[in-house]
């Protein structure tokens, strides 16, 4: 993992020994559509080495948390991962915001050829200003700026801690590492929590009315059943935090791969700027409902959570006492066992040519063509069960809105002078390490021609 090879090397194993292979004494790994009903939406829990919180917090997390402390943050937070007009409208503000800029961007090119942007930065602006304001009430005021919020910079160093440690898959490494942080990284980290605990007192000025989602952590009124499901005020700070972590990293992986693999191949591109530009007469038009009946706009999503898939390692979780059926093979007590996705959508048993990008084969037209055997009950992005996403519907409100407008406003292409990366072999260090993504972008062209 510190290599940043891991899923890559397991990947391999797959290729080589099958369905299930062995990756540590006590470990195994699932690329088995099966398995996910048999480890996920069973009381498997994390293994305790998997239970990570950030140094120098102590309340507990989502991750950290035992399975009752746990189903009480879920219970607390699930009223505020309900979609609403008014979430919508405060991502439709960013992502407007995220247009005018690059609009700008072009104007100002003298050239006039277009602007060459950054999508990676641009995105990750425009996703951590959404969940900031989600979370928090505020934005980090990344895309007015155009610049990362100092939160966010040092955020990204311990991003990896936050959310799941995986650093602790090896113990000895953790305390190393530990060891050898900087003082000054660590220094910068203790600034960052004092900056979070300032933003949640400002906050908390503003009172529960202030519709985000703070407002259901801190309002037993608003929370989805009785009021000893609540939060104490350190619990609320450390998971308002891993939200807002959990919530921009990952929608800016899926759109960033999905710009990648739509430049490397422009004809699926041409077909998805035709199905928006013909769709929508304005940019106002575009909304989080009408996108939802896009089908070649969804199947490029779907294309790109399976090839960019945010989580590309491993979740593991641990068999509990007595021992548990997996895939149809019975397992002992406290054997480690998880499904990597990465591993799992690059299979030839799981998918007809994995490494293509090839939208059409979530089309329901296409149920008869070479994509027909895949085996889709093994695409599970946000996984299943007690853990499993509850940014789920935000996530498709954002990817949607982001990327269809993106092609409704701006042609887009591979500058001359700049190299796409290579998706497929960018390091996982947990999350893909993923490279500036540079695009050619310039005012859309020819609507009504697209639109034919
Ligand atoms: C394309 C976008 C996203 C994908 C593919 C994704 C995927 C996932 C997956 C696979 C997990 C399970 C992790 C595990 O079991 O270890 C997860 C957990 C989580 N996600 Fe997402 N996610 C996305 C967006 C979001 C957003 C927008 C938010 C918040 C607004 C969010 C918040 C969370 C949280 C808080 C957890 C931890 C849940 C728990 O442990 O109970 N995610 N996500």
């Amino acid at each position: 993992m510190i290599a940043g090879d891991l899923p890559h090397d397991v990947k391999s194993i797959h290729e080589h020994y099958g369905e299930i292979v062995r990756v540590g004494p006590d470990e195994l790994s699932f690329t088995n559509p099966a398995a996910w009903k048999d480890i996920y939406t069973k009381d498997f829990l994390r293994p305790y080495t998997h239970r990570d919180k950030p140094p120098g917090k102590d309340a507990e997390n989502l991750i950290s948390a035992s399975e009752r402390d746990h189903y009480r943050f879920r219970k607390v937070l699930a009223p505020a991962f309900v979609q609403s007009s008014e979430q919508e409208a405060v991502v439709q503000s960013h992502v407007n915001l995220l247009i005018d800029k690059l609009r700008r961007a072009v104007e100002n090119d003298e050239a006039q050829e277009g602007a060459v942007v950054d999508v990676l930065k641009w995105f990750n602006y425009t996703t951590f200003d959404i969940i900031g304001d989600l979370v928090w009430g505020s934005s980090f005021g990344c895309l007015e700026a155009v610049r990362y919020h100092p939160w966010i910079q040092v955020i990204a160093q311990f991003k990896t801690a936050l959310i799941v440690g995986a650093t602790k898959y090896y113990s000895p490494l953790d305390t190393i590492l530990t060891m050898i942080t900087p003082k000054s990284a660590m220094a910068d980290l203790m600034q960052i929590w004092k900056t979070t605990e300032e933003k949640i007192a400002q906050r908390l000025e503003l009172g529960p009315s202030h519709e985000d989602m703070i407002s259901h952590m801190l309002d037993p009124k608003k929370q989805s059943s009785a009021a000893d499901f609540q939060m104490s005020l350190s619990e609320v700070e450390i998971n308002s935090m891993l939200i807002v972590v959990a919530g921009s990293e990952s929608v800016t992986t899926v759109l960033t791969g999905i710009i990648n693999y739509l430049l490397r191949d422009p004809s699926k591109l041409q077909v998805l700027v035709r199905e928006v530009r013909s769709t929508f007469q304005s940019n106002e038009d575009i909304t989080g409902l009408s996108l939802s009946r896009l089908s070649y706009l969804n199947a490029v999503i779907n294309e790109g959570l399976r090839l960019c898939p945010t989580i590309p390692d491993g979740m593991r979780r641990e068999v509990p006492k007595g021992g548990a059926t997996i895939a149809g093979h019975f397992l002992p007590p406290g054997t480690v066992v998880s499904i990597p996705q990465w591993s799992s959508y690059q299979a030839t048993s799981n998918f007809h040519s994995p490494t293509l990008f090839a939208p059409e084969r979530w089309l329901e037209g296409f149920a008869e063509s070479q994509y027909s055997k895949d085996r889709k009950d093994v695409f599970q992005p946000f996984s299943l069960g007690p853990h499993n996403c509850p940014g789920r519907s935000l996530a498709y409100l954002e990817t949607r809105l982001i990327l269809a407008k993106m092609v409704w406003n701006f042609d887009l292409k591979v500058p001359e002078d700049a190299a796409l990366p290579e998706w497929e072999t960018q390091k996982i260090y947990w999350f893909w390490d993923k490279q500036a993504t540079y695009a050619r972008i310039s005012h859309a062209g020819k609507r009504s021609v697209a639109s034919q």
